[in-house]
């Protein structure tokens, strides 16, 4: 298996990627630009009618918050030759700034369409990401012959419905602090109650205390002082 050079990349590439801009060949690998799709997850008070795909107009950006997951697309429909695997990542600035990619990273022979990457903010801060930044790379590598098991499915044209529902069922970070929080109130509430009880109860076994003493422990001490010889 051999990676393809920039040479080679800037002689086949043209009809594997669209659009196509050799500006975008750096160092053997493909530049591919953010789409126009994005997903984020839900922060746990999003409305379900607010949980849905952002639509970005050209340039837009939009900011991932930490301890987020989403889903971003390529801009690029990119095609993989029966005689080829391709490579992607995310390119190490992005990276460096704590954006995590969960998701695969290879694109099967025969694959045409766009890619999704599944991404994690894992950073402090919220990362601003936008429509045609070039976030991502491809490598292609030549196999040793065509492969005869090329993928036929039809590759991905938007972000398909079922990969939203799922981040949304996991417990991201905002939503186990919110939960945290919540339990955190509802502790404060409770020891304010008990206390409350509590006091209650000892002022109510202080009011009753002064008359059983007086009524039948007192008699009993004063008999038994009485009936104790004197020395
Ligand atoms: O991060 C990734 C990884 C892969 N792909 C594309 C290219 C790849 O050829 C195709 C299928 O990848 P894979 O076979 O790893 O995924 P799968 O979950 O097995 O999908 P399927 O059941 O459709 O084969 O999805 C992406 O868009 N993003």
């Amino acid at each position: 298996m051999s990676f393809w050079s920039s040479q080679t990349l800037r002689s086949h590439l043209p009809s594997l990627i669209e659009p196509f801009n050799a500006d975008q060949i750096q160092s053997a690998s493909y530049e591919l630009c953010l789409g126009e799709e994005i997903y984020i997850s839900a922060l746990p008070d999003t409305p379900l009618r607010e949980r849905k795909k952002i639509i970005l107009k050209e340039k837009e950006t939009v900011a991932i918050p930490p301890g987020q997951f989403a889903f971003l697309i390529t801009s690029e429909i990119i095609k993989v030759p029966n005689n080829a695997l391709a490579f992607i990542s995310i390119k190490f600035k992005f990276k460096s700034s704590g954006l995590i990619n969960v998701s695969g990273f290879h694109v099967d022979p025969g694959y045409s369409g766009k890619l999704i990457f599944a991404v994690y903010n894992a950073g402090p801060l919220n990362f601003h990401v936008g429509r045609g930044e070039r976030v991502f790379s491809i490598w292609y590598a030549d196999l040793d012959k065509a492969d005869e098991n090329p993928r036929n499915k039809i590759g991905y044209d938007s972000i398909p419905t079922d990969l939203i529902n799922s981040p949304d069922l996991v417990s991201s970070l905002p939503y186990l602090v919110k939960r945290l929080d919540d339990m955190e109130k509802k502790i404060e509430n409770y020891s304010v109650k008990q206390a409350f009880v509590f006091a209650i109860a000892i002022g109510v076994l202080l009011s009753f205390t002064k008359p059983i003493v007086d009524i039948f422990i007192q008699p009993l001490l004063n008999m038994l002082k009485s009936s104790l010889p004197i020395y």
